[in-house]
């Protein structure tokens, strides 16, 4: 049936489901339903902006109400999750279900839609086989390190590789597995493009995210280099032919496709040839890390089958380049191991420390009654630099949040009184699977959750305005954050909906971004995030690995994360420009933490639980340097003056310190650690 079919309460029903999936309300749903009637890209308007944005449809009013009425009677959320997913799979088709019968018009931000046509036009282009011998086989004969300045000049514009990256290659040119443990932004992706322009053979990267292997393959268009994906998120199915027969010089994968197509790649590993494996976010791997995923630990047989003692063919090992940002000591290991990768692995160190990231963390009710005095002073900042100073001021005074409640039903909005909430252990255990069953659905985004419009990237020319990036910027503990955009991560769908709106309406250029909105949508916010259309993006962590922005200034945490890795991960989407840029965790200290994932045994959920309270005593640390917190959090020690306490973050924000006492943090913090053991049990009767 078609979903935007007006008229019949399945359609109503549909949109219902889908629109709670994204995180508005029920009752918002229902009165623009009655209004717009059932299409969803109005019934968005309508909530998003308005009774003015959408025309009134014949249809709607009372008589949807009734159906809406048997929407809340029945809760039908489970049993239209079928259809949503079916819907978004439907919409990769190209059937128009997204807009009833119109080219979709709608903004979930607050701004018109801005494609960028250049963009598109250059990754429709028609493939065309490469056959560029950059790098003989027998590889010793000629100063390589020249031929990698060569190709590091032409395609990405930079006068050398860092010293990192000459390690990883090194390594690679020896033909030696390699693990490259780098700060976020540092530019790991580097390692293993270059093999790609260096021979005649493919590289193959293992990447979790549609979203993340979709970037890198715009980009690397944009720099004149053949790359396409793999997986279900791949709309063109001639895709994974061409690329099986050598016709692109990076293939993307997610972990699942590669085990499928392992015979495939065997041929290829002949014919043309694959010069690397690379495993980018090989954290991923870990059962310690913060983002489990358990097809990355059946990588090893990547390892196990492309050797030369199984494919005779092969004179040496296909090698392997694991990498990531953010892996503890017992993580590395965990990788090593798990992926069996050789005893003569090169294990490429470098620090974490990112000298221009400044932490802060504020107590904060962290809810919409909280959002007026949290996003006051980022509100005056965006709309003062557009010289809306005295607009903007007149609109923070007429914006309220709109309840007075949390999203969260928390029991300690109150912020005082932590022994009520305490003692009541009922409505405690009901808020914990309440929220326990909102971010499992937010945490762990699925290959399917983002579209394309294109699935392949052929090398395009480059435009004449195509500028290189600007080199780091010397920081100093004075220097002044310019308006870059902001991202803030909310711990639920719900927050990125309700946070953007009252940004909106407060005047900034805002989107929300969660993983079950939209896939144009997503594609829209990304493309306007990218060309600085936007000012803020309120997201779950699915706006999170991967996102290489230059110039994003602030990254906000309005909540707990689930790990100081995912923490440490997500802030270090801020400042890859190397300018000063803040990083601020907002965190409600009369909370408990329960961001919690689901389905994992009891090893892991207490693994999880034990993420969660190295966040919580980083948050509560009132003496030591944040950074130093964060690094050491990754097994490195910083010396005497690696720590300058002036300009990186300390303790607690001066203000919230004064109010809440040291005492009463430790003694919150005691009885929350009882709780949660506590939960865990009571979890286990839950789930039983
Ligand atoms: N040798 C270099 N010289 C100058 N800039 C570089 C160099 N190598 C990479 N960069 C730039 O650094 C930026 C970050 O690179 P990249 O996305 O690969 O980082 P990353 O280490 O993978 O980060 P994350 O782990 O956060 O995803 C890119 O914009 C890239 O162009």
């Amino acid at each position: 049936m078609d979903a935007n079919s007006v008229g019949t309460d399945v359609s109503a029903d549909h949109v219902i489901a889908e629109l709670l999936e994204m995180g508005f309300e029920f009752d918002k749903i229902s009165e623009a339903i009655g209004v717009v009637g059932p299409c969803r890209a109005d019934v968005v308007e309508f909530v998003l902006n308005g009774s003015g944005s959408v025309q009134r449809k014949p249809g709607g009013g009372s008589q949807r109400r009734s159906s809406d009425r048997s929407a809340r009677l029945a809760n039908p959320r489970g049993k239209f999750k079928q259809s949503s997913i079916t819907y978004h799979i439907a919409s990769t088709t190209g059937s128009k279900t997204e807009s009833c019968g119109e080219e979709p018009s709608t903004s979930y931000s607050c701004l018109a839609a801005n494609m960028n046509p250049a963009l598109t036009a250059a990754i429709c282009l028609k493939p065309k086989p490469e056959h560029q011998t950059l790098l003989d086989d027998s590889r010793g004969e000629f100063d390589w390190a020249d031929k990698i300045s060569a190709v590091l000049q032409k395609h990405f514009g930079f006068s050398c590789v860092k010293g990192f990256q000459k390690e990883a290659l090194d390594a690679w040119f020896a033909h030696k597995d390699c693990l490259v443990l780098a700060a976020t932004g540092s530019g790991k992706s580097l390692c293993f493009q270059i093999p790609a322009l260096l021979t005649t053979k493919v590289v193959v990267v293992i990447s979790p995210l549609i979203s993340l292997m979709h970037d890198q393959c715009l980009k690397l268009a944009k720099h004149g280099i053949s790359a396409c994906f793999l997986g279900s998120g791949q709309p063109d199915n001639r895709v994974e032919g061409k690329a099986m027969a050598g016709m692109y010089k990076i293939i993307y994968v997610c972990p699942e496709t590669v085990l499928r197509l392992m015979e495939p790649l065997k041929k290829l590993a002949e014919k043309p040839g694959i010069a690397l494996f690379a495993i980018d976010e090989v954290h991923c791997v870990s059962k310690w890390g913060h983002d489990f995923r358990p097809d990355y630990r059946k990588l090893s047989v990547l390892r196990q089958n492309f050797c030369s003692s199984k494919l005779k063919f092969l004179e040496h090992d296909i090698p392997l380049m694991a990498l990531t940002a953010t892996a503890t000591l017992p993580v590395r290991e965990d990788i090593l191991k798990s992926l069996k990768m050789s005893g003569h692995t090169v294990v490429v160190l470098t620090s974490f420390f990112r000298q221009n990231l400044r932490f802060n963390v504020k107590h904060s009710k962290t809810s919409a009654s909280s959002y007026g005095k949290d996003f006051q002073e980022l509100i005056g900042t965006y709309n003062a630099s557009r010289n809306f100073r005295g607009k903007s001021q007149k609109i923070l005074h007429e914006v309220e949040p709109e309840s007075e409640s949390s999203s969260y039903e928390s029991l300690d909005d109150s912020a005082s009184d932590d022994e009520d909430a305490i003692s009541d252990k009922t409505k405690l255990a009901k808020s914990f699977v309440k929220e326990n069953a909102e971010h499992e659905l937010d945490q762990y985004p699925g290959v399917d959750d983002f579209d394309v419009s294109c699935g392949e990237f052929l090398e395009s020319s480059r435009p004449e305005s195509f500028a290189f990036p600007v080199q780091s910027a010397e920081t100093s503990s004075s220097e002044s954050l310019d308006q870059g955009p902001t991202i803030v991560y909310v711990p639920t769908r719900k927050g990125t909906v309700e946070l953007a709106n009252y940004l909106c309406k407060s005047g900034l250029k805002a989107a929300a971004y969660n993983a079950k909105m939209p896939r144009s949508h997503l594609r829209q916010v990304h493309e306007q995030f990218h060309s600085n259309a936007l000012e803020v993006v309120v997201a779950t962590i699915a706006f999170g690995m991967g996102i290489d922005k230059s110039n994003v200034r602030r990254i906000i945490h309005y909540g707990l994360p689930q790990s100081l890795e995912a923490y440490y991960q997500e802030a270090g989407r801020a400042g890859r420009d190397g300018k000063l840029s803040d990083c601020t965790l907002y965190c409600n200290f009369m909370r408990t933490p329960t961001l919690l994932p689901n389905k994992r045994s009891d090893e892991q959920t207490r693994a999880a639980y034990r993420m969660l309270r190295d966040c919580f005593h980083y948050a509560l640390n009132t003496s030591t340097c944040r950074a130093k917190i964060l690094v050491k959090y990754f097994g490195e020690e910083f010396g005497p003056d690696g720590c300058k306490m002036d300009m990186w973050g300390s303790g607690l924000d001066v203000s919230d310190s004064t109010r809440i006492s040291l005492n009463l943090h430790f003694r919150v913090t005691s009885v929350l650690m009882a709780l949660l053991k506590c939960m865990i049990s009571r979890k286990k009767q839950l789930c039983s």
